[in-house]
C-alpha cells in the first residue's frame, strides 16, 4: 500500500534521509517515533507526496489519500464548514460533500465552530478540523503528524477510536508520527524507531 524503497533526501544541503526502506501492507498500522530533527516529517511528507525523494522511489497503492500534517494549510478567510467543503473537494461530489462534512465536524466536537473562521479557533480545534477532513475522505492511505498535539485526553481517545474503526472496517494503511504514546494503546499501532547512525537513519519495529 505504501513503499519508500533506498529513500534518501538532503534539505538544504543537509542530509536528512539516508537510504531508507519502510514497507506499508494494506491494513497495517505504524506510528514512527524518534529524537526531535530526525527526519520523521520529512519521511511523512515524502509519502504524502509533498515532497520528492532525491534518491530512491516512493510508491502508493490506490486509493484515496487522508493527510493531515503539522500545520494543515486551512484558508484563514473560509469558516470551519468552509474549509471542509475545500479540503473534501477532491475526493467527495458536491451533492454529498456538505452534510459529510458537517457529520465529520461533530465527530469531531466541532458542530458548533461550523461558522468560525481559523484565527476563531483555539490550536486543539484547528488540529481537530484538519483530522476531520483527513478522516472525512474515508481514506485507503491516512498519513498523521502528531494527531494527538494540541488535544485533551476526551480529543485524543476520540480520535484514536476514530482511527482505530476506519483501520478496521475498511482496512485503511495508517502511517503516523507521535511522541504521545498513551493514545496509541487504542489503537494496537506498531511502532517503529527512527534512530541516528552512521549510515543515515536506522529503522527499530
Ligand atoms: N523547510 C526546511 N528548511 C530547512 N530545514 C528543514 C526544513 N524542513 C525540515 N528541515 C530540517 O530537516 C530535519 C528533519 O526535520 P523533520 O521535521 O523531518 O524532523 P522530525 O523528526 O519530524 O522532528 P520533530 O519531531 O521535531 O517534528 C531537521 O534538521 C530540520 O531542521
Amino acid at each position: 500500500m505504501l513503499e519508500l524503497r533506498r529513500v534518501s533526501k538532503s534539505i538544504r544541503g543537509r542530509p536528512v534521509l539516508r537510504d531508507l526502506t519502510l514497507r506499508l501492507a494494506k491494513g497495517d498500522m505504524v506510528c514512527l517515533t524518534g529524537p526531535s530533527g530526525i527526519g520523521k516529517t520529512t519521511l511523512l511528507e515524502i509519502a504524502a507526496g509533498i515532497r520528492a525523494p532525491d534518491i530512491g522511489t516512493c510508491v502508493r497503492g490506490p486509493g484515496r489519500i487522508g493527510c493531515a500534517l503539522q500545520d494543515a494549510p486551512l484558508l484563514p478567510w473560509r469558516t470551519a464548514l468552509e474549509n471542509m467543503d475545500f479540503m473534501l473537494a477532491a475526493a467527495v461530489p458536491s451533492a454529498t460533500r456538505s452534510e459529510l462534512a458537517r457529520t465529520w465536524l461533530e465527530n469531531l466536537g466541532l458542530a458548533d465552530a461550523a461558522a468560525y473562521k481559523p484565527h476563531a479557533m483555539s490550536g486543539g480545534m484547528r488540529r481537530r478540523l484538519a483530522i476531520a477532513a483527513a478522516l472525512a475522505v474515508g481514506p485507503d492511505l491516512l498519513l498523521l503528524d502528531e494527531p494527538f498535539s494540541f488535544l485533551d485526553d476526551h480529543w485524543q481517545r476520540v480520535v484514536a477510536q476514530l482511527v482505530h474503526r476506519l483501520n478496521q472496517s475498511r482496512g485503511t494503511t495508517v502511517l503516523m508520527v507521535s511522541h504521545q504514546f498513551e493514545p496509541l494503546r487504542h489503537l494496537g499501532a506498531a511502532m517503529v524507531a527512527m534512530d541516528p547512525s552512521p549510515d543515515g537513519v536506522t529503522l527499530y519495529t
